[in-house]
């Protein structure tokens, strides 16, 4: 289906003030914005890479709630999905947490990060997708999130990133030690102003812009 004109380059507090006016001003509900940030990030990677196996690595917040989203709609497109999630789903909350509940009951098989002095063990997989750090997190990288990062560069897989590669400040597009290093990132309602600046580029990859389904008067507000 067509899109209208992506939205110009907005800085996260934007995105998320988008958010906020869509849940508030025209009563769509977080979890709404969730399933259609995941479904649409779902068909991407279906088309961008329509063969092998995908690993997803879910943070504890909403980034890591559209990946629990998004492994749903992979597998009902008949893919292989495991998920590596950085918490169990009795720590997270609001939307994240329903999505983790609803990808348990799926039977999709879920990975709990283990505390561990050892470096993460990840799953093989043709494709890996960072669903660790969004919007609401900015470098440096604390716990474990660093070393899951460069298990996932270390790996030979194509990678996608949601929102904003995990690392990588979405507004200066200042890079830390460890950055999640992406192929295609699928950013959400419009990309990130960091994206154009420094090196961002080299852990973007191809920026893909996903609706999350606000209206277009709300897409209108924003982009006088
Ligand atoms: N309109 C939209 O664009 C939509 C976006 N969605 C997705 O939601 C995320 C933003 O989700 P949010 O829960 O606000 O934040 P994150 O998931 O990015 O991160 C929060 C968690 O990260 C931890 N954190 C914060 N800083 C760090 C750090 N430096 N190192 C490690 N961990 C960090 C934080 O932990 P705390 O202990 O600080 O609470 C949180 O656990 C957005 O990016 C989109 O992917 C919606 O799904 C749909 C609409
Ligand atoms: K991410």
């Amino acid at each position: 289906m067509n899109q209208v004109p992506p939205l110009p380059p907005m800085t996260c507090d934007q995105v998320r003030e988008i958010d906020q006016v869509a849940m508030k001003q025209f009563q769509i509900p977080g979890i709404v914005l969730m399933e259609n940030a995941g479904r649409g990030a779902a068909e991407c990677i279906d088309q961008i890479a329509p063969d092998g196996s995908v690993l997803i690595l879910c943070g504890k917040g909403n980034n890591g709630g559209d990946g629990f989203t998004i492994a749903r709609h992979l597998q009902l497109a008949g893919r292989e999905v495991t998920i590596v999630a950085m918490a169990p789903a009795d720590e997270l909350h609001g939307d994240a947490a329903i999505q983790a509940k609803i990808a348990e009951a799926s039977g999709i098989e879920i990975q709990i990060l283990q505390e561990s002095d050892e470096p993460p063990q990840l799953p093989a997989a043709d494709i890996i997708v960072d669903g660790l750090l969004g919007t609401g997190a900015k470098p440096p990288l604390r716990g474990r999130y660093a070393e899951v990062v460069e298990a996932a560069n270390a790996a030979s897989a194509i990678q996608f990133a949601l929102d904003i590669p995990t690392g990588m400040n979405g507004d200066t597009g200042e890079t830390g030690a460890t950055t999640f290093v992406a192929d295609h990132t699928l950013t959400f309602a419009a990309p990130k102003v960091g994206f154009e600046k420094r090196d961002a580029v080299r852990f973007t990859g191809e920026v893909h812009v996903i609706s999350i389904g606000v209206p277009l008067k709300l897409l209108r507000q924003f982009s006088a």
